[in-house]
């Protein structure tokens, strides 16, 4: 497997400022040529189910990003679901709290769409994974918290980081719940004209 630039010339953007997206397209050879990070308003719509609004969220990141001919952008969003209940990103330690005592004891769902553009055109995919996360102690919960690891992560957890140890299963794609699921995201590129290098593809 190479990071070799593709033959017809495409040039991948990475339309994301998590450096997670960045690691994991590397782990299959992806380098992107340029990352341009979406600015866009998260909030949900009043009723908005949670893998709708993933999908929403990802295709308005990538309809926010400029793009030049010859260009292939890739987004994705990632939405920590309990029920029909959304969990975004904490903006602070209590509201990152609040969601890991609600997470505790019980089974969640993580979506992380991704959608893939060139030109006007959108290849996108939702991919759901099914999460248990162990009952959680209040010092267990005090001690995550004083890592600072919950900070930008849906759900207020990172199941790549220390709250691996509150993880004892899941269901899915682990590369989806870390930000990214990479056979899917391989295959939308594919899609829109992206050659992947290795034979893994
Ligand atoms: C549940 C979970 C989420 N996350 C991260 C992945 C995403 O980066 C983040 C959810 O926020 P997103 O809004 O999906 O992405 P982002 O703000 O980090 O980056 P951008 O919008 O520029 O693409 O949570 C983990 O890293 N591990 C996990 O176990």
């Amino acid at each position: 497997m190479s990071a070799l630039p593709p033959e017809n010339g495409l040039r991948l953007i990475l339309g994301s400022a998590s450096p997670r997206r960045r690691d994991l397209l590397a782990q299959i050879g992806v380098k992107p040529d340029d990352v341009r990070p979406p600015d866009i308003d998260e909030t949900p719509h009043r009723g908005e189910l949670p893998r709708a609004y993933a999908r929403r969220i990802a295709e308005q990141k990538s309809r926010a990003v400029a793009l030049d001919g010859g260009e292939v952008l890739l987004c994705a969003d990632t939405t920590v679901a309990l029920g029909r209940r959304i969990m975004g990103k904490p903006a602070d330690a209590a509201e990152a709290a609040r969601f890991l005592h609600l997470l505790s004891g019980r089974r969640h769902t993580v979506i992380t769409a991704v959608a893939v553009r060139r030109g006007d055109r959108i290849w996108a995919r939702e991919v759901e994974t099914a999460v248990r996360m162990k009952r959680l102690s209040n010092p267990e919960v005090n001690t995550y918290l004083a890592t600072g690891d919950w900070q930008g992560k849906a759900g207020g957890y990172a199941i790549q980081g220390p709250a691996g140890a509150f993880i004892p299963w899941i269901n899915g794609s682990f590369t989806g719940v870390v930000g990214l699921p990479l056979s899917e995201t391989a295959g939308l590129l594919m899609a829109a004209g992206y050659p992947l290098h290795g034979d893994f593809a």
